[in-house]
């Protein structure tokens, strides 16, 4: 599908944007191998979402949708059943390998595959470690990619050194130690997203985290669970959404948005702080938690912005968002560097790539090395013809250079953005004028 998008001279409005990705994700998976009903409201229906969904239904889990209300019929930690055949996580990185960990511990054997984008990512970041707890893992190159070939065993703790921060691996382990015969402990460079830790502790489970510190390396301990236990879940907002509506607001001219019930955990709010950082006006009101989940109102207006250099433990803060980081950076005063990004080169496409492309086609001026790109301020963006190639999150941040580049653009195969944002260009619509 081609959307063509011309420029916006306001954005104003108060809206909600869909629901959390990752803990939409978590939700499912989770409340499945609980016990008893889970009702999750709120659950963000975009296709990774009902990826996780669909397997495990193919799991033997009863689930029900009804609006943005899912309804989980808990099978408990030992009551999936084998599927029939592969189970297909389309093009979601977290299903994949948070699947991958509670697989590892069943008593039967699963085949995970997924689309062309998958199946080239890094699995090895998560088989090598399951393989230490004692999980037989194969694919037909030996764990480096998908598919995968998961043969349940009974799991050891482990104590890991994590080479990455991630999320995904962190979680792979995590879900993994909850079957194992003794405590794991995980410890990442640098925080990454602590969903999982604050799901399982609203369940019930025993989990000990290091203080948050941004710059400093953090330990996790699990403690092997008999049972999880849950009954309702709210998942608030996805600030990694809001991040394209927050652009919007700040780079328009008289501009003035109110986005409620945004997730805000501060494992997550790394793009509030580079914003600031780079002259936002933003404000947090209303702030809330929601089982366990800080919570609150985000409000952004026209905003004058300037470069600003970024690096080290505030990169998986705002992992997803550098796409739209680097759109506002081209529009802003100065320029802007982004260092130790290396782990953009294997989402769901090398996003240091393809955000250069994406910038260079609206006329932006932007240099890339291994693990950073560098984005000269301040361009007058020129309407283009753009190709994400699949990716959403480049999709949005390409829409976004839209509203405020001169002359209209088109970008091919948008429909993409159903990934992880469904309705974003009609929200879009909604709010400019
Ligand atoms: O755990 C999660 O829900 C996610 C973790 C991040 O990936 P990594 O763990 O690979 O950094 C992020 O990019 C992804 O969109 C969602
Ligand atoms: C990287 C992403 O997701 P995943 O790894 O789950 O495919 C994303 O949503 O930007």
């Amino acid at each position: 599908m081609k959307i063509n998008i011309s420029p916006k001279s306001h954005i104003r409005g108060s809206i909600t944007v869909p629901g959390d990705k990752s803990i939409s994700h978590r939700a499912v998976m989770l409340s499945s191998i609980a016990d008893g009903i889970t009702y999750i409201d709120g659950f963000l229906m975009g296709a990774d979402c009902l990826s996780t969904i669909a397997c495990f239904k193919e799991l033997g889990v009863s689930i029900d949708v009804s609006g943005d209300r899912v309804c989980v019929q808990g099978v408990g930690m030992h009551g999936l059943k084998p599927p029939t055949h592969p189970l297909d996580v389309g093009n979601s990185g977290t299903t994949i390998r948070l699947l991958s960990g509670i697989l590892a511990a069943q008593h039967f054997s699963t085949t995970l595959t997924g689309d062309a984008s998958i199946l080239s990512r890094p699995m090895m970041r998560v088989v090598e470690p399951l393989r230490q707890m004692g999980a037989e893992i194969n694919s037909p190159d030996g764990g480096i990619h998908a598919p995968l070939i998961i043969h349940g065993k009974p799991l050891h703790g482990i104590n890991y050194a994590m080479p990455v921060a991630s999320a995904q691996v962190k979680s792979a382990i995590l879900l993994a130690g909850l079957y194992a015969d003794s405590p794991t402990t995980i410890t990442e460079p640098y925080p990454s997203r602590d969903h999982t830790e604050l799901m399982l502790k609203a369940m019930d489970v025993r989990i000990l985290a290091d203080e948050l510190d941004f710059e400093s390396p953090r330990s996790t301990t699990i403690w092997p669970a008999q049972a999880l236990h849950c009954a309702h879940i709210n998942v608030p907002g996805d600030i990694s959404s809001a991040a394209f509506i927050i652009t919007a607001a700040m780079l328009c001219p008289e501009s003035h948005i109110t986005i409620q019930d945004v997730g805000i955990n501060p494992t997550r709010t790394g793009i509030l702080d580079a914003y600031k950082d780079m002259g936002a006006d933003i404000t947090i009101s209303n702030r809330r938690l929601w089982n366990m989940e800080e919570v609150a109102d985000i409000s952004v207006a026209t905003s004058r912005l300037h470069g600003i250099t970024i690096s080290g433990g505030i990169i998986p803060r705002l992992i997803d968002e550098i796409p739209i980081l680097a759109v506002a950076a081209s529009l802003a005063e100065g320029t802007t560097v982004i260092k130790d990004a290396q782990e953009l080169r294997v989402k769901e496409s090398d996003r240091i790539a393809a955000i250069s492309h994406m910038l260079r086609n609206f006329g932006a001026e932007v240099d890339t090395t291994d693990d950073s790109i560098i984005i000269k301020g301040k361009s007058r963006l020129k309407g283009c013809h753009t190709n994400p190639k699949g990716d959403h999150r480049i999709a949005m941040a390409a829409a976004i250079a839209a509203l405020l580049a001169d002359g209209n653009t088109s970008i091919e195969g948008a429909e993409c953005v159903e990934v992880s944002f469904p309705g974003f260009f009609e929200l879009l619509n909604s709010l400019g004028y």
